[in-house]
């Protein structure tokens, strides 16, 4: 029988990069990366402008490559933007950039919405959901009097009730504190979608099935967590004692 992480599992939802290139006003960020996507957990490390957050945004479509190909399940990304909204979802490092309606139930509503429900049944979707999670009283209070936290679940549910195959996950846990991490992280443990997190912090990926490392705009190592992440914290631990990080780059 297949359950339901089969169904995100493998198959035509994989994530194809061929030979992608990103350039901002001519200045390259993202060099010929070629990556082919199916596990069910995967990790993308790198420093502070390596080109993480860049990529995440190619995969969602939010940014077209100025060279290659990007195939997300078959459908380019930035040309089938409606395909996008069942294929991917996107968690931000920051709520506060991805909320933008006052209450919880309006925020929670929008992307429902955007799926093409009516009002009312992406109401009643939304107050399942809410009762599902011990919070029906939540409906309408206002986005501005949940603590980070909260406002990191609320995001999450929003990207959930969509039903993505992808969640791409943008240093989730930067802004929480260490039991809402823990938290967030056991929830998402839980997911049977294909999860794609990326952070500077090797600990944040040390359970993924693959993990993929980002130098500069180009793929520097992949594999298995274990091994990238002992090479990625050899290389960061001797660039520490000797990086004065006074580079503004081309
Ligand atoms: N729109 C833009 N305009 C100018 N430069 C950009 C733009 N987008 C990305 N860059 C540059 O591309 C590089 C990669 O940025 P990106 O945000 O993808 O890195 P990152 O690995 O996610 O970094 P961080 O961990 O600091 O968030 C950086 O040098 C950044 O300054």
């Amino acid at each position: 029988m297949r359950g339901r992480g089969d169904r995100y599992a493998g198959g035509m939802d994989g994530i194809e990069f061929s030979g992608v290139q990103y350039a901002v006003q001519g200045k390259p960020v993202l060099h010929g990366i070629t990556l082919s996507l199916h596990e069910r957990r995967i990790g993308i490390v790198g420093r502070n402008g390596s080109g993480k957050t860049t990529l995440l945004r190619l995969m969602a479509g939010l940014l077209a490559p100025t060279g290659g190909t990007i195939r997300v399940a078959g459908v380019d990304p930035a040309v089938d933007r409606k395909a996008m909204l069942r294929a991917i979802g996107i968690l931000f490092q920051n709520p506060d950039h991805q909320i933008i309606f006052p209450t919880v139930e309006e925020e929670l509503a929008f992307g429902l919405r955007q799926l093409g429900l009516r009002a009312g049944e992406a109401t009643a979707r939304v107050r399942t959901c809410l009762a599902a999670e011990g919070r029906a009283h939540w409906a309408a209070a206002p986005v501005t009097a949940l603590s980070q936290g909260q406002k990191q679940w609320l995001c999450l549910m929003a990207v959930l009730l969509m039903e993505p195959a992808t969640l791409l996950l943008d240093e989730p846990f930067a802004a929480l504190d260490l039991p809402t991490q823990a938290r967030l992280s056991r929830r998402l443990a839980s997911l049977p979608q294909r999860l794609v997190t990326i952070s500077h912090d090797p600990q944040a990926v040390a359970g993924c099935d693959r993990v993929i490392w980002l130098e500069a705009g180009r793929v520097v190592g992949d594999g298995a967590a274990a091994g990238v992440l002992e090479e990625f914290r050899a290389e960061m631990a001797r660039r520490g004692d000797s990086d004065a990080d006074t580079d503004l780059g081309a």
